[in-house]
């Protein structure tokens, strides 16, 4: 009897995808990228954000529907200040600029939990795509910047193990004068736009716009600049290069921030590449894994990368908000039914963000270099 063997169709590759369980396999069309559609990858206006309820409703259905098409939107009237922007922009620029051994000062080896600085060609987000080009600096939640202020004295017990920001990122940037403020203006105002997203996102789900207050008191909250060094033009015509590979943000959502140079990409359900190209004034949002678990797959996680091989520097600053990451959630009973029963465990955001980091750490010491 002949055997059957699945074979892809032509103009399709595997791409592989590193994933808290394992690797998983995606089929990408060979079709050069494309611009993305306004009902693919739609602008928001949330300027609603900041009105009465019956607006904030409106914007949850917008938003809504973003979140469970492609999982990404842009929005604008974000009321994240251009001054903060700046200030950050500042900050990560010169941080970039310095020679390697002050970068090395706050090496991410020196820390616990991946805050810090990474180099180029360290990292692999892909094992498809080989290693990736850019330079990152990152940072965590510590509750003494807090937007809603903390005192740092009182944090609960069982939040204390969860807290991830670590100090050495900011003794080893002290030589750099408006480093730190750059960082920490910015990350709060990314704080408090996160926290009245989620209850947009409440809304979205049919809850009371509260519900998820008290899962955001002391949030998964990860400040990252990234930096794709400009190549010569012989540099960027040879490349193989990918500035970071494929992959799914892991938390609630994303927050980011990218400057005019272009390059960002997802994978649509199609398996087809579409350009998230730069509007000026917008921030990008897309889901992470944890909110699709939680949402039993209704809003979608998806898969994007960054791919330029450009003659300028290319200068972006993400922004990651999960839940506090000590609290364990389950499926939200609002996303299960009968015929939909929950597909997954509950688990704390911090542990989840944790199984995808030691299988991806141990991935990487298999392949001599950091996985993503
Ligand atoms: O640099 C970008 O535009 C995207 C970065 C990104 O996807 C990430 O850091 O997770
Ligand atoms: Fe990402």
């Amino acid at each position: 009897m002949a055997t059957i063997t699945e074979v892809a169709p032509a103009s399709f590759v595997k791409l592989q995808l590193r994933t808290a369980y394992g690797p998983v396999y995606r089929d990408v069309s060979t079709n050069p990228p494309r611009e993305s559609r306004g009902d693919e990858i739609p602008l928001i206006d949330i300027s609603a954000i900041y009105g009465d309820l019956e607006a904030r409703k409106k914007l949850a259905k917008e938003i809504k529907h973003a979140a469970e098409n492609t999982g990404f939107f842009y929005i604008k009237n974000h009321g994240i200040p251009e001054s903060a922007i700046e200030g950050a922009l500042d900050a990560s620029k010169t941080f970039f600029a310095q020679p390697e051994d002050k970068k090395l000062l706050v090496h991410k080896s020196k820390g616990e939990w991946y805050n810090g600085f990474s180099g180029k060609y360290t990292a692999m987000a892909s094992p498809t795509e080989g290693l990736d080009y850019r330079e990152s600096f990152s940072w965590r939640y510590e509750p003494q910047y807090d937007p809603d202020p903390k005192d740092p004295n009182a944090v609960p017990e069982e939040v204390k193990p969860y807290i991830r920001g670590e100090q050495y990122v900011w003794d080893g940037t002290q030589h750099l004068p408006t480093f730190k403020q750059g960082c920490i203006t910015y990350w709060q105002e990314c704080v408090k736009l996160a926290r009245r997203l989620v209850r947009i996102f409440a809304l979205a789900l049919d809850l009371p716009e509260t519900y998820f207050d008290s899962l955001t008191t002391y949030p998964g909250s990860d400040g990252v600049f990234n930096f794709y060094p400009a190549m010569t033009p012989e540099e960027a015509s040879a490349s193989t290069d990918v500035g970071l590979g494929s992959h799914t943000d892991l938390q609630c959502f994303t927050l980011l921030w990218q400057d005019m140079s272009g390059g960002l990409q997802v994978l649509n359900k199609d398996g087809q590449w579409i350009k998230a190209s730069p509007i000026k004034d917008t921030f990008v949002v897309n889901i992470g894994d944890y909110l699709m678990r939680l949402t039993n797959d209704r809003m979608k996680s998806t898969v994007h990368r960054v791919y330029n091989r450009s003659t300028v520097d290319r200068y972006s600053m993400p922004f990651f908000f999960g839940f506090n990451f000590n609290e364990k959630c389950g499926v939200l009973d609002v996303c299960t039914d009968e015929t939909n029963p929950a597909k997954y465990e509950p688990i704390s955001c911090g542990d989840w963000c944790q199984l995808r980091f030691a299988q991806t750490d141990q991935e990487g010491k298999d392949s001599k270099v950091d996985a993503y």
